[in-house]
């Protein structure tokens, strides 16, 4: 683990120290977006039209955030129009890889080895974490957004007019709400595990901890009203919780003490759970063999031995129950 300053690689872990033991995690940098015409987003520069094959995904399998833009690409059917690079789940002190591995797609674009080398290759003073996902262009040989709250934003329409499925997540009418519900679940669920799991004080990670399952326990109680998030459809806020459910007991309950309860304590989040895992192509997204050994043999601080638990066995394939609620 590690991060680029002005171009230089340095090998350092997450500096809790400056935070009285509170993981703080970093603002993403690239912020361009890409659009139907090519007209600037609602930040950064324009230049970046939708066009098939022009744009390339760097991803991690095994990341919460890199999933959302996997999930996307899946749901609006741009895998032949936007290629992708995979990396290593093995994540160390050179940051991600290309090292061969089960399921690694190599950088056939930059041929880079290391993934701080995209940062550089479009940034060569580029200061800041190396983090996945990454939305490349082709064209002009630059990074155009690191951030996935953006990417699956890009995904849901920038392409449309081009042949990508049908299918919006962010439908106008529904925006204040999804944004409201984004907000909270990405401060208290997504990054609430690693604010538990990258604690480096007893009191920090409780603060975390609890915190998490408060929203939990609210959550649960609002998934037994309305089968999604925002009522009958299913919307980005679901996906973006989804990505942390789908690792919850495989990885957060053990790896990030995140054990007050488990997902499958839970009846309505869990089948929640299932019922977005059975839908058409998301099983295709989750590979529970990079997500548990990415976790469980980086973080060296906080599993010294690099043991990966050989369970729990988790059936997201058995029926569920969300039908009967409307
Ligand atoms: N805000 C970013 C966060 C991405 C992120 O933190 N990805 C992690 C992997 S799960 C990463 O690459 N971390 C490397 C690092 O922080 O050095 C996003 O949502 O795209």
């Amino acid at each position: 683990m590690g991060l680029l300053i002005d171009g230089q690689w340095k090998d350092q872990w997450y500096d809790t120290k400056s935070s009285q033991g509170r993981f703080v995690r970093a603002e993403s940098q690239f912020r361009n977006w890409v659009t139907k015409d090519g007209s600037p987003g609602p930040s950064g520069t324009g230049g970046f039209k939708a066009e098939a094959g022009r744009y390339h995904l760097y991803l991690s399998y095994a990341c919460p955030w890199a999933h959302r833009a996997i999930i996307f690409r899946k749901l609006k059917g741009l895998e032949d129009m936007i290629s992708i690079s995979v990396v290593h789940w093995y994540m160390a002190d050179k940051g991600w890889t290309f090292a061969d591995g089960e399921g690694v797609i190599p950088d056939a674009i930059n041929n880079a080895d290391l993934l701080h080398q995209i940062y550089t290759a479009a940034d060569p003073s580029y200061t800041g974490r190396v983090t996945v996902p990454i939305l490349w262009d082709k064209k002009t040989k630059t990074i155009v957004n690191n951030e996935s709250s953006e990417i699956i934003r890009i995904f849901n329409s920038a392409f449309d007019e081009i042949g990508a499925l049908p299918g919006d997540y962010y439908p106008n009418d529904l925006q204040g709400e999804i944004d409201t519900i984004n907000e909270s679940i990405y401060h208290n669920v997504n990054n609430g595990v690693y604010k538990a799991g990258f604690a480096t004080t007893q009191d920090s990670y409780e603060d975390a901890v609890q915190n998490l399952f408060t929203h939990l326990d609210k959550l649960e109680g609002d998934l037994s009203k309305t089968r999604y998030l925002v009522g009958e459809k299913i919307t980005e806020a679901d996906w973006r919780l989804f990505t942390t459910l789908v690792r919850f007991d495989a990885v957060y309950v053990g790896h990030f003490k995140c054990n007050i309860r488990r997902l499958a304590d839970y009846p309505n989040l869990w089948n929640y759970t299932r019922e977005l895992y059975q839908i058409t192509g998301i099983q295709d997204t989750v590979f529970m063999d990079h997500i548990k050994k990415h976790y469980y043999e980086s973080h060296a601080t906080i599993n010294p031995t690099g043991i990966v638990p050989s369970g729990p066995n988790i059936n997201f394939l058995e029926a569920h129950n969300r039908e009967s609620i409307k």
